[in-house]
């Protein structure tokens, strides 16, 4: 807001300096966008469906016509095509029978067909203007299809009078004839047809699998079976999963830049051998925007530097412009995760995933890339920048060594180094003058850059890239990593791509403004999570009270969504629901803790495997554990409605349900203080700020201004492990959401959600005297219980039955009272004080 006021002030004062500008990059963007404009693609689009339409009615008819047409074609264009001497049979009059003869008779026979499948992918990708299908793949099936079934043709229907594989057909055919006989021409072609099959369609192959019958399983304790009670707990013989994904790995052939087009003189410093390609300038990428954009991106594993001097250069500074060319971006085949197994000698390790093992993961096709991924670097915008900074720095005499250039997605961050002398916290103070001489909404000044001694002014690019959950996803680092919960957040600056572990967090607080990209946010990292956890290992609990935003999970809520049992909704839009929901995860976490006791394990991960192992026994309450994530989309609207009540269990499992893989992510568009608590904020160590409306609400989030300075769209600063980086969120949109929730849930899923440990408010039974009559309803199935194992302990009944502690506590009270168990003994359990199951059934009788 105060930069706001001092621009317009300063507007008023000095109007020539931002205006000067701003004509000249509107009369560029607005000739670029003319030539590229939406309508054009449209009817450039319509035209080629048209043809495409054009060529199949012709190339079909000419299929029944070519015989009576023939001769009048031989004549030629110059006497067909007047049309006044000749008149041809086909549909499409003399200009139908003339293509098509063109097509067929001298080109290659009835494989033309090809080339109306090539006019229909361009037409609909003009017309809706997205890469519905991907351009540069059918251009290569079309080149490879048109030699290889002319060829075919040709071949076998040697005999025909009809020209089945059309000129170059013949010519290919017999000279493979001539070369390797008929027999050696036939068997390479029926390879080539295998092989064109498998590269177009790629079939999965599979060789019998022979997996062991579910129940067959020992357990190390002796002969007992595991029987599943509930969907998950199921831990069963393992197979391993699928590779998918057929189009397998492509990489861009890396493409030099041309230094001529470049206004400012650029010498490439290969820092390492470059495997890739750098970004394009704006002038490349105009001309590259007309074509398909190459369905991989680039990669290039080590950075360029490049440096460069301009051609009318400003005060004596050189701008080194830094890329870092993506540096995990080739689309990377699709592998479907692995539980982790590890062999156990004589036994065979559970594989949690046995009940869902069909389970397919979504593929990356479910994904848009949204429009190119590639960097625009316009040259002329990074001298005009780097002119403005070193002019507006002069004007307050502040020298500078040495300025560099790094084009990120939506900013571009230019580092200097001031000269010897100069405090870096001088240029700190002028932030707000440097931020309105450069005219540019958005500009972040990071005096000085933590860990060095230069000064960081980021600009918004006047082209924005979008980055697209695709690529993200296709990435090296997420297809290939050892993270728990990988999860895609963005792109930096330098163009690597931000993938953490969400168990190392180990929670996520996310805030800004309504409309910044909050939910785009959410969505992200729901979305990554999908593509890596199979069903049994990740359970998802989505409060959302504005009811909207998450309720395009619902689809999958037989596979990963959790919820209270009891409860039709597995997504929570009622505050009293979500408080019990809070409460049941913090009976869950609880349980939890007490299965990791037993089982001498300090986490959930080192507890998994030795459940996998099979060194936990399933009838003692032990089986494999899911992480759990609650997600909450408005969380102001909770603390609103029910403050403490919210607070007070989000805080306890915040602080301590790390270990028992229990993670949290809430976020919140109001940013405020009686929101963002202190109690909240010291157990969200990591924090993310969309666009908010002040630099108090940015410190109410990040500790830390700079939150205003966003440009909203995604843009976004994240504060994880003490430093704060300006990321540009991953773009998933809501269609494809909703593709990969289908895709989830038209699967075989469990047989219900995962059910949470039953809640009951304790406040209910407070002041109550111990009255048998009032009886819990749980009494008689915890006396059976108790009785079949001959074990007096209330953590049991906590665990078999998914209890709070007051309530097992409380049920252990009337089994006492009902003579059922003998008195506490302190931290031994109970004498069981009835036998066996008859004797019990009779006391119950009696009781009755
Ligand atoms: N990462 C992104 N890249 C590009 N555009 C984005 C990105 N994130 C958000 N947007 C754009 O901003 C719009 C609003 O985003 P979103 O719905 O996530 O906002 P929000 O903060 O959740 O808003 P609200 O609080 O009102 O729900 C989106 O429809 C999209 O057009």
């Amino acid at each position: 807001m105060a930069n706001r006021l001092k621009a317009e002030k300063a507007d008023k004062k000095k109007p020539a300096n931002p205006e000067k500008f701003k004509p000249e990059k509107e009369v560029q963007v607005s000739v670029k966008q003319l030539v590229k404009d939406e309508r054009t693609h449209k009817i450039a689009g319509a035209f080629a469906l048209l043809i495409s339409l054009f060529l199949f009615i012709a190339f079909a008819s000419y299929l029944f016509t070519w015989k009576e047409d023939q001769d009048k074609v031989f004549r030629g264009a110059a006497i067909l095509l007047p049309g006044e001497e000749v008149k041809t049979t086909n549909l499409l009059g003399n200009l139908g029978a003339y293509i098509s003869h063109l097509f067929f008779y001298k080109g290659f026979g009835a494989a033309s067909f090809m080339f109306c499948s090539l006019f229909f992918v361009i037409g609909v990708n003009a017309l809706l203007g997205s890469k519905i299908f991907s351009l540069w793949r059918n251009v290569r099936y079309v080149i490879v299809g048109l030699l290889f079934f002319s060829v075919v043709f040709s071949f076998v229907f040697r005999s025909s009078s009809f020209a089945w594989g059309g000129a170059v057909g013949n010519l290919c055919s017999d000279w493979l004839v001539r070369m390797i006989g008929s027999v050696g021409t036939g068997a390479l072609l029926l390879l080539g047809g295998l092989a064109y099959i498998i590269w177009r369609f790629n079939p999965v192959f599979k060789a019998p699998t022979f997996s062991k019958p579910k129940t067959a399983e020992p357990v190390k304790e002796g002969a007992t079976l595991v029987v599943a009670t509930t969907a998950t707990e199921t831990p069963e013989v393992i197979t391993p999963n699928k590779l998918k994904d057929g189009m397998g790995t492509m990489k861009k052939v890396p493409k030099t830049q041309n230094e001529e087009e470049l206004p400012v003189e650029l010498n490439f410093v290969e820092k390492e051998e470059p495997v890739g390609e750098e970004p394009v300038s704006a002038e490349e990428m105009e001309e590259e925007e007309e074509e398909d954009t190459p369905e991989i991106p680039l990669a290039v594993e080590t950075p360029l530097v490049q440096k460069g001097k301009g051609k009318q250069p400003p005060p004596q500074l050189e701008l080194e412009i830094k890329t870092y060319p993506e540096v995990d971006q080739p689309e990377v085949p699709v592998e479907e995760p692995k539980v982790e197994q590890k062999p156990v000698v004589n036994q065979e390790p559970y594989d949690p995933s046995l009940d869902l093992r069909d389970y397919k993961y979504p593929s990356l096709d479910l994904l848009e890339l949204h429009g190119s991924e590639r960097i625009i670097q316009d040259p002329a915008e990074l001298e005009t920048n780097k002119n403005q900074i070193i002019n507006t720095l002069k004007n307050y005499d502040i020298d500078i060594q040495k300025i560099s250039a790094t084009v990120g997605p939506t900013v571009t961050l230019y580092e200097i180094v001031p000269a010897a002398g100069v405090r870096i916290s001088r240029i700190k103070n002028l932030e707000d003058d440097i931020a309105l001489s450069l005219a540019a909404l958005g500009i972040r000044i990071i005096a000085p850059i933590p860990g060095k001694g230069t000064v960081g002014i980021e600009v918004p690019n006047v082209k924005k890239t979008v980055v697209s959950m695709r690529s993200m996803l296709s990435s090296e680092k997420f297809q290939h990593n050892s993270f728990s919960l990988p999860i895609a957040i963005g792109k930096k600056i330098d163009n690597e791509n931000f993938i953490v572990d969400l168990t190392t967090m180990p929670h996520l607080l996310m805030a800004g403004a309504t409309g910044q990209g909050k939910s785009v946010g959410l969505n992200a990292i729901l979305v990554s999570l999908l593509y890596k956890k199979h069903p049994s290992q990740i359970k998802l609990v989505l409060v959302d009270p504005k009811k909207v935003e998450l309720s395009l999970y619902r689809n999958i809520e037989t596979h990963f969504l959790a919820k209270l049992p009891g409860e039709e909704e597995a997504i929570i839009t009622d505050t009293k629901k979500v408080i019990h929901t809070l409460n049941a995860l913090c009976i869950e976490m609880d349980n939890r803790y007490d299965l990791l006791k037993e089982a001498g394990a300090r986490n959930i991960r080192e507890y998994n495997e030795k459940f996998i192992k099979r060194k936990l026994n399933p009838q003692k309450g032990h089986q494999f554990l899911p992480f759990i994530v609650l997600v909450v989309d408005e969380f102001a609207d909770l603390i609103m409605t029910a403050g403490k009540e919210v607070e007070m269990p989000i805080a306890r499992l915040a602080q301590l349900a790390r270990a028992v893989g229990i993670h949290l992510i809430i976020a919140t568009q109001r940013p405020s203080v009686n929101i963002i608590t202190g109690t909240i904020k010291a157990n969200f160590p990591v924090r993310i700020a969309f666009k908010v409306s002040s630099k108090i609400d940015s410190r109410t989030i990040l500790d830390a201004g700079g939150a205003e300075q966003l440009i909203g769209k995604g843009d976004m600063l994240i504060s994880y492990n003490g430093e704060i980086t300006r990321l540009q969120c991953a773009f998933v949109d809501t269609p494809e959401v909703d593709s990969i929730c289908d895709f989830i849930g038209t699967q075989e899923g469990y047989p219900q959600a995962f059910f949470l440990p039953e809640y009951v408010d304790e406040k209910q039974f407070e002041g109550k005297e111990l009255d048998l009559d009032d009886r819990d309803t749980l009494f008689e199935s915890a006396a059976r219980m108790i009785v079949t194992s001959q074990m007096g302990s209330t953590s049991l009944l906590q665990r078999r039955m998914k209890l709070g502690y007051n309530r097992a506590g409380r049920l252990m009270d009337q089994l006492e009272a009902a003579g059922i168990v003998g008195p506490s003994q302190g931290s031994k359990a109970r004498d069981v004080l009835i036998k066996t199951e008859a004797d019990l059934e009779r006391h119950l009788a009696d009781l009755i």
